[in-house]
């Protein structure tokens, strides 16, 4: 692989410094891939000793990677306490991101991970993107409906059609055109990151036994068994509408490569439940590859030593491997 990948901190008082510095730790134990941190040093040393060591360009990161955790400094101008979240520190996370889009854009990094950002820091700041997906879409120039926000785990990939809505919103905001957008987006990301020659969709429901023929709601009929219909049209082999509470089990789950979910808990509850600790968040349909941990802030456990790396580490090993894939 050329290049490293850019790996954001998130926001300086999560526990995203924390298993960054654990991953790189691990870095042999899992052969992950060189990468580099970017974010304010003094988050990683509130929460660990690994040694780290500025860089001043991408390209010094890869020889430095064995022997410290190579760092693009972002200056955080306000104080940082593990679990203490300030707006200082979401500008910092925010920042960090940006700076971290326009490096892998530029080819100067091989991907990108992000850190974990509290959303709701972010918006007392002024962000207005419902979270990074979106944000980091705006940036590559590509439209809101064309990303799919991605969490894979071991045995199972899902995809929300509404990410950050409100529940009430969800049944106004579902239309084919999105559902068949969001689609697509994870059939051409699981052919090109993944791999996956003839992706298979199973979708989603969104009413109780999938609307019961009509008798519990008609989005089934109305919206997503046309979405389904214009999928099947251009040849991508989706199916559908299932049961959303029966489409998880064991059996079902090895029938499909991603499952199209209607809102945002009907495809995180099945994926942290399951694989919380490896979740990864893949967001489809970029120009540039972009992973992240599926779990967020942790600020109650942040700076105490307790957090699990894995899923970062997860992720890291994902954009490596998606890099590869693309070739
Ligand atoms: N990709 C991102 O940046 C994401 C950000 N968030 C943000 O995170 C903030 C907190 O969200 P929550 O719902 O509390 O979810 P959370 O994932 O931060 O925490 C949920 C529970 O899991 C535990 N946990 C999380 N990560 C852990 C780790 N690595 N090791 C051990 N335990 C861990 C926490 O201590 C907590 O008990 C919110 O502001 C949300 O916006 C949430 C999800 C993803
Ligand atoms: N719940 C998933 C999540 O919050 C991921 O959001 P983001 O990666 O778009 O910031």
């Amino acid at each position: 692989m050329s290049g490293a990948l850019a790996v954001s901190l998130g926001d300086p008082a999560g526990v995203g410094p924390e298993i960054v510095a654990k991953a790189w730790a691990l870095r042999e134990a899992y052969g992950l891939p060189p990468f580099f941190a970017i974010g304010d040093r003094r988050s990683l040393s509130a929460v660990s000793n690994v040694p780290v060591e500025s860089i001043a360009h991408p390209a010094d990161a890869t020889d430095m990677f064995a022997a410290a955790l190579p760092l693009l400094q972002v200056d955080d101008p306000g104080d940082i306490v593990p679990g203490e979240p300030n707006l200082a520190g979401a500008r910092c996370a925010l920042d960090s991101v940006e700076l971290a889009v326009g490096l892998a854009r530029s080819g100067a990094a091989a991907a990108l991970v992000t850190g974990p950002v509290a959303k709701a820091q972010l918006y007392a700041i002024g962000f207005v993107h419902p979270g990074q997906t979106e944000f980091i879409a705006e940036r590559c120039g590509v439209a809101d409906g064309n990303v799919a926000m991605m969490l894979a785990g071991p045995g199972l990939r899902t995809v929300p059609v509404t990410i950050h809505r409100a529940l009430a919103d969800v049944p106004t905001a579902l239309t084919v055109e999105l559902i068949v957008s969001r689609a697509r987006a994870t059939v051409r990301g699981l052919q090109r990151d993944f791999g996956i020659a003839e992706p298979r969709l199973a979708v989603a429901g969104l009413n109780p036994h999938a609307g019961e023929g009509g008798a519990i709601g008609r989005e089934e009929i109305e919206v997503i068994a046309p979405a389904i219909a214009t999928l099947m049209a251009e040849g991508i082999n989706a199916w559908g509408p299932l049961a959303p509470d029966t489409m998880f089990h064991a059996g079902v789950r090895e029938t499909y490569d991603a499952a199209i979910c209607m809102y945002h808990d009907q495809a995180l509850i099945p994926l942290k439940t399951l694989y919380f600790d490896e979740g990864v968040n893949v967001s489809l349909g970029l120009p540039i590859i972009r992973t992240a941990p599926d779990h967020g802030t942790a600020f109650n456990i942040a700076g105490q030593g307790k957090a699990n790396p894995r899923a970062m580490i997860a992720a890291i090993a994902l954009a490596g491997q998606c890099v590869r894939n693309r070739g």
